[in-house]
């Protein structure tokens, strides 16, 4: 007969923390949200550590390079997705890599021979009034002039002239090589009085573009997640079918680690490949998953997992467990496996980093996840509701939507993985909308600010102190209903009347 488990399998909605003593020192701006990434021997510094705990599914409805770029500006991480083919994953990483702040590369691009209604079209479709004329019409070919929406008038000037007619050609043009540092951009913008100063290179490519506007932003981002060279920090997601040519493109674009991707991790595939990363490439960090007990957890930390990621079927997409029938809830599947890789760190005095993924639905389930012992998140739904996700946003009679849809959707086309042709048999994630939530740097600060505040009243300065020292307590289902408002609010009221 099947085992059964003793205990009853737990989400994040049954539990909430009792305060602890808060010292005076204890306050929202000395708590501290570092984390280790990593396998690391505790006491020593882990090669990768965030300085905020959050990481955006391996998806691609969430995870693109603007997101990553995002992200890690704010002291998180991205794992690029792996559903594309490997040039297209591995130019992503580049672009993340790339990233200068201030520096833009250029969405507005045409070529000398393109008509000015043209220009007028691809202005409308990206919103900019800044164009680059580039030999090719690419944001990295060979520039030739600028022209920007006050260099014609649609009724003025005829259509179907040529762009190059109205452009200002690159010998008139202020331009600056591609050692130019922001400051220098910037006080060239403010000298010449100009709006926008194109980069090159030293054959003359596009490289990218500084505004004037963007000077000060770079301030805004203190814990932003970079490498030894100041570049942004960025993960790529792989699978265990195509691993062995994806990787090695992936590691020269630059990616700082991997991640598989897999809603079941604790298979002789995931095994396998990581052996085969780990004799490849040993100084690359290489996450496992997904795995949802100790067991799961012992067999990915021992094949060589510099972290591993728990969680199946809890996803806001996921029909997982409706068709499948296999998972576990969330708040159950952590605390297993953070006793798990305690238990490992006594046995071999390595840590192995854990992450809880997916299933978080109030910015208080990171806090409850972090308690139970993650080391960090990862979260899809959350990050596919800001502007810099990929998914297309959408008008509703309530207001925005974003498009959000899983991996184990018929959408994804993730066909491949599973030989059955151009159609799944069956789907294991849904395709449908999330509300738009608008930009990220607002958005995640306000998370960021909830779980600094859980942590105070917690009397937790740090994420370690916070897993050694909060209380959780089980709730009913009366006391579930008592933490909810129990008055019309005044707005509803307001409209009933
Ligand atoms: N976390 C979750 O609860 C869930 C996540 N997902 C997401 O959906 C996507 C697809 O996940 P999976 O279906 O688990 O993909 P997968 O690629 O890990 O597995 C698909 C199938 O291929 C088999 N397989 C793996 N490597 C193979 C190889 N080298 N040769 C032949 N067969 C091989 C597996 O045993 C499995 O039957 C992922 O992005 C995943 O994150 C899907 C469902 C649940
Ligand atoms: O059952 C599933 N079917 C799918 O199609 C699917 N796509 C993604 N995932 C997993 O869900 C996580 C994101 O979850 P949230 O949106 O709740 O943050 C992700 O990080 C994945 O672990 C899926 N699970
Ligand atoms: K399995």
């Amino acid at each position: 007969m099947a085992k059964i488990i003793p205990e009853v399998s737990r989400t994040f909605n049954e539990y909430l923390l009792l305060p602890n003593r808060t010292r005076i020192e204890c306050s929202t701006e000395t708590v501290d949200l570092r984390t280790p990434l990593v396998r690391h021997v505790p006491g020593e510094a882990p090669a990768i550590e965030l300085l905020s705990p959050f990481t955006s599914a391996i998806m691609q409805a969430v995870s693109s390079p603007e997101l990553a770029i995002a992200l890690a500006r704010n002291g998180g991480l991205s794992f690029l997705h792996h559903n594309q083919p490997i040039e297209d994953q591995a130019a992503a990483v580049r672009q993340v890599k790339r990233f200068k702040a201030g520096f833009i590369t250029s969405d507005t691009n045409v070529r000398p021979d393109d008509t000015l209604g043209h220009l007028v079209e691809v202005m409308r479709r990206t919103g900019h009034s800044t164009a680059a004329v580039t030999e090719d019409g690419t944001a990295t070919g060979r520039l030739l002039g600028m022209v920007t929406s006050r260099d014609f008038h649609p009724q003025r000037h005829a259509l179907d002239q040529p762009v190059s007619s109205r452009m200002t050609p690159i010998a008139e043009l202020p331009h600056a090589g591609h050692e130019v540092s922001l400051s220098e951009a910037n006080a060239q913008l403010w000298d010449q009085r100009l709006d926008c100063l194109p980069v090159v290179d030293e054959k003359g490519h596009l490289q990218h573009l500084v505004f004037r506007s963007d000077y000060t932003d770079n301030k805004r981002f203190p814990h932003q997640s970079v490498d030894a060279n100041k570049r942004l920090r960025v993960g790529a997601g792989i699978n265990t079918h195509d691993y062995q040519e994806r990787i090695p493109a992936l590691l020269e674009a630059g990616a700082d680690l991997l991640c598989f991707d897999s809603s079941d991790g604790y298979s002789d595939w995931q095994r396998n490949a990581l052996t085969w990363v780990k004799k490849h490439y040993p100084e690359i960090p290489v996450g496992g998953g997904n795995v949802v007990d100790g067991e799961g957890f012992n067999f990915l930390a021992e094949a060589g997992a510099d972290f591993v990621k728990v969680g199946v079927g809890g996803g806001s997409i996921c029909i997982t467990r409706d068709q499948k029938g296999i998972g576990r809830g969330q708040a159950s599947a952590v605390m297993d496996v953070a006793a798990a890789r305690d238990e490992f760190r006594e046995r071999t005095g390595e840590y192995v980093p854990i992450c809880s993924d997916g299933g978080l639905v109030h910015d208080y389930h990171v806090a409850l996840a972090l308690a139970m012992g993650a080391d960090f998140v990862m979260m899809g739904r959350y990050f596919a509701r800001f502007d810099q996700a990929p998914g297309a946003k959408l008008p509703t009679r309530d207001g925005f939507v974003k498009e959000y849809w899983g991996e184990g959707s018929n959408r994804a086309r993730n066909f491949q993985r599973y030989g059955q042709g151009d159609r799944l048999i069956f789907e294991e994630g849904v395709d449908g909308y999330v509300p738009y939530a608008g930009d990220l740097n607002e958005g995640l600060a306000l998370t960021i600010a909830k779980i600094k505040a859980t942590m105070v009243s917690c009397g937790s300065m740090t994420l370690p102190e916070f897993q050694a020292t909060a209380r959780l307590t089980l709730v009913s289902e009366q006391s579930f209903q008592e933490s909810h408002a129990n008055v019309s609010l005044r707005d509803t009221a307001a409209t009933a009347v």
